[in-house]
């Protein structure tokens, strides 16, 4: 048996996405992470899954994200473009202002006349407990209106700003991202015991009128672009006084423009199809294999 799916990128973070409205899909961690490989699968940094509105919801979709490593996780931005892309060019609705449930809540995209796509993230949290972070015995220090917090990392301390955009970040500041740590202490950033749920690991770097980003993703690695990523380090720069909103973030797959007014966090930026396929399910693992 063969499953259809479609190769799409939003600013060079890559996806499979797989239409589940009009076909029941349930994989195994072991079958998404089979998908997302890029030697033995068709190869993405998440594979997403598009699936009907929950009964009795007020929302369009339902909207799944699997990171490289299998691992179903809250939220994606670059993915919820692509997810817009995916759901109009498959003639899966007719609206262009959707409203879709992820697993860390409700958000807002909308296809904008130029092709881009905006899309309401929601508003950020940064109390440690809602990343989660645990900031046992550590004494935050305060830049502009943001709390930055030591990070032991391999023998340095790193000063962070932690935010949830539904997901996880870690955000740090640098002089130039081109030779910031992001293979070396990304990893070890994304598993501090200081995160129970692991992290994506943010390094950011102040330019006129935005920043540069580079991040490393929990459960993906480094990615050529990281959209809630971008609304982190957009924020923590807009607190910490280094940038004012709309804030350009540009990141080695392209330029996504966030916008923060101390509400809704508001994302904009590309969604492209790159080529649709087919994969046989017999190169899957079997789900009995983990
Ligand atoms: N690439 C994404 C984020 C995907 C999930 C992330 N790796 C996590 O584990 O939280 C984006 O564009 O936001």
């Amino acid at each position: 048996m063969k499953l259809r799916f479609t190769k799409m990128h939003g600013a060079g973070n890559d996806f499979v996405v797989i239409d589940g409205v009009r076909q029941r899909i349930d994989f195994t961690p072991g079958q998404w992470r089979r998908i997302a490989d890029r030697h033995f699968g068709i190869g993405a940094d998440q594979v997403l899954l598009v699936e009907p509105a929950p009964a009795g919801s007020d929302v369009d979709f339902r909207y799944r994200i699997f990171n490289a490593d299998g691992g179903e996780v809250e939220q994606c931005g670059n993915g919820a473009r692509c997810f817009v892309r995916f759901v109009v060019d498959q003639g899966l609705t007719a609206k262009r202002a959707i409203r879709v449930a992820t697993m860390s809540g409700v958000i807002e995209p909308r296809l904008e006349a130029d092709g881009r796509i905006t899309v309401d993230m929601g508003p950020p949290a940064f109390e440690p407990a809602r990343i989660p972070f645990d900031a046992a015995g550590l004494a935050p220090r305060p830049q502009g209106q943001d709390d930055t917090w030591p990070l032991a990392v391999d023998g340095a301390t790193r000063w962070i700003s932690v935010v949830s955009m539904g997901n996880p970040h870690a955000v740090q500041f640098v002089d130039d991202v081109d030779t910031a740590p992001v293979a070396s202490e990304g990893p070890l950033i994304e598993h501090s015991p200081r995160f129970p749920a692991r992290v994506n690991a943010g390094f950011a770097q102040p330019v006129p009128g935005g920043i540069r980003l580079r991040v490393w993703e929990r459960g993906a690695g480094e990615t050529l672009a990281c959209g809630t990523g971008a609304c982190a380090a957009a924020v923590a720069a807009i607190r910490r006084g280094l940038a004012i909103s709309p804030v350009q973030v540009h990141t080695r797959g392209g330029l996504l423009s966030i916008a923060w007014d101390g509400g809704s966090v508001f994302m904009t930026g590309p969604a492209a199809t790159v080529f649709e396929g087919e994969i046989d399910l017999a190169a899957l693992p079997s789900p009995d294999s983990e």
